[in-house]
């Protein structure tokens, strides 16, 4: 595609002839014959790399500041983030547009709803596309996740790589904010539930919702938005919603009740008829919708039960907010026989805000707490420790993860279930240092030394 083909409404002066090789964003990337977009981010400023980016051979630079003259075009706008969105989805050909895109928002659930729901389309013969926490999945090929929603350059870039027939995607509220998913056009949208989170970003919880809730601006005239309405933010969508052009599904409790009889774990139930209403309203036969609710494979580190002896159990999940823990400690309450024993840390670097609703939510929902390191994101060892002292926090402190494991497993006895939170099935510490072991992979070595360490 040409430069001026691509440009044309954004520069004021005509552009060169020039042959676009492609579009990029972080000068280390760039190839001969690139165009480069400067964004301002919350680490560095694009901007101060537009030289950088014209040496690996730029042949033009868009960005948002008044720069004086390089030696290529550079074309001034009021928002470089969403002239990349709309630069690449123009440049790939606009890829969504054949595609069915649904697209999952809310604190919490949307890896599981997102997993549910390919299950389903797929056992009814639709390609699917995935993209989310755990791993994108394109044409069948796993890729690995950078971001819950990805940036939209390589968004729009995948899509046009994917064959699939559908694309499911978790929005996160950072992706909205940043606009990953400026120009594409929503089939159906989802909205989980909202909890306290990421208020290092936001601000307050009003600013949250507002973020979230722009996903259903992104509705297709014929879009549907399906929406969890037992909590307040659901109500609140619901509401805002009502008077606009789309179908508006709301899913409350009445639409669990039918499970009361197994033993889903009670937040999977709710995702799983999220999931399912999505696959019926795309034609996928009830049959076909039970079948994978019963016999559901399971996400990577969700609710993972694993049968550390006969009669003790370990959960390992990727809770991380209050309600996240108040929903998985009461489903393993009603599967435990003896007590059960809460493992759970923070992350750096995040929403320090949302902490002490966390600490009284495993209070309430355990019988023993350990409070340990989830990942430091580059915080200084004594910084999280000077954070985690002025908790109001009565159980046991182990900074070391393995040790804290070990020690819960250590201290658990017959009918005891263990639950380990924050990482789920993530093989890092750290996201800034090398790879470790996973909670299972630390729960597996625990069982090894303790079977050898009994002969
Ligand atoms: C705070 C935040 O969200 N940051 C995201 C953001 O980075 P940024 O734009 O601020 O990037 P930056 O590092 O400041 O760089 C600015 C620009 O300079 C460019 N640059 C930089 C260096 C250089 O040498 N040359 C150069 O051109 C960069 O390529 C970039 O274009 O855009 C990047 C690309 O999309 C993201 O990878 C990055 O995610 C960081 C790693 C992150 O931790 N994000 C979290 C908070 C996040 O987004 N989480 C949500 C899930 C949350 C949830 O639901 O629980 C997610 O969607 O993943
Ligand atoms: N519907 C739900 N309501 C409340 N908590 C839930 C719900 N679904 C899952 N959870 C809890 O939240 C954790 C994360 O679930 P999941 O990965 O599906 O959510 P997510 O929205 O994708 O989270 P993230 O964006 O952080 O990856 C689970 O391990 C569980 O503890
Ligand atoms: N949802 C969590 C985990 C993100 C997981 C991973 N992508 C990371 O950033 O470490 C958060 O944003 O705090």
């Amino acid at each position: 595609m040409l430069l001026e083909e691509l440009l044309a409404s954004l520069s004021q002066d005509p552009l060169p002839e020039v042959e676009l090789t492609g579009i990029e964003t972080n000068s280390l990337h760039v190839q001969p014959g690139n165009l480069f977009f400067a964004l301002v981010g919350h680490v560095s400023d694009g901007h101060a790399y537009i030289e950088d980016a014209i040496e690996r051979g730029a042949v033009a630079v868009v960005g948002t500041k008044p720069l004086a003259p390089f030696k290529v075009p550079y074309i001034q706008v009021e928002d470089s983030r969403k002239a990349v969105a709309l630069a690449a989805k123009r440049y790939y050909n606009n890829p969504s547009a054949s595609k069915t895109v649904i697209g999952i928002t809310g604190t919490n659930g949307k890896t599981t709803t997102s997993f549910y729901l390919k299950e389903m389309l797929e056992k009814a013969g639709k390609k699917c596309a995935l993209f989310g926490t755990v791993q994108y999945i394109i044409n069948g090929q796993e890729l690995p996740s950078p971001n819950t929603t990805p940036d939209s350059l390589n968004f729009q870039r995948l899509l046009h790589e994917s064959q699939d027939d559908v694309v499911i995607m978790e929005v996160s509220s950072h992706g909205i904010d940043q606009l990953r998913i400026e120009g594409i056009e929503f089939d159906f949208a989802v909205f989980t539930n909202l909890d306290q989170d990421h208020l290092d970003y936001h601000g307050t919880m009003e600013n949250y919702f507002q973020v979230k809730a722009k996903l259903f601006d992104q509705l297709k005239p014929t879009g549907v938005a399906v929406i969890w309405t037992e909590g307040y933010w659901g109500r609140r969508l619901a509401q805002k919603l009502e008077n606009g052009p789309h179908h508006v599904l709301e899913l409350s409790k009445r639409a669990v009740e039918r499970f009361a009889d197994s033993n889903i774990p009670f937040h999977n139930q709710m995702n799983a008829v999220l999931a399912a209403a999505i696959a019926k309203k795309m034609i996928v036969e009830e049959q076909v919708v039970e079948q994978v609710i019963q016999q559901f494979s399971g996400v990577p580190g969700r609710f993972e039960v694993i049968h550390f002896t006969e009669d003790r159990h370990v959960v390992i999940d990727y809770a991380h907010t209050a309600d996240a823990f108040t929903q998985v400690l009461a489903s393993v309450r009603k599967l435990a026989k003896g007590r059960v024993f809460h493992v759970f840390g923070f992350r750096g670097g995040r929403d320090e805000t949302k902490r002490q609703a966390m600490v009284e939510a495993s209070e309430k929902g355990s019988d023993v707490q350990v409070l340990t390191f989830d990942d430091l994101n580059g915080l200084p060892v004594q910084a999280m420790q000077e954070q985690l002292q002025k908790l109001r926090f009565t159980g046991i402190r182990i900074d070391d993860r393995t040790e804290a494991i070990a020690y819960a497993l250590e201290q658990a006895s017959a009918g005891d279930w263990v639950v380990i939170t924050g990482k789920g099935n993530e093989q890092y510490r750290d996201r800034y240092m090398a790879p470790c072991q996973s909670d299972s992979e630390t729960v597996d070595w625990y069982f090894k030394r303790e079977k050898s360490n009994s002969y």
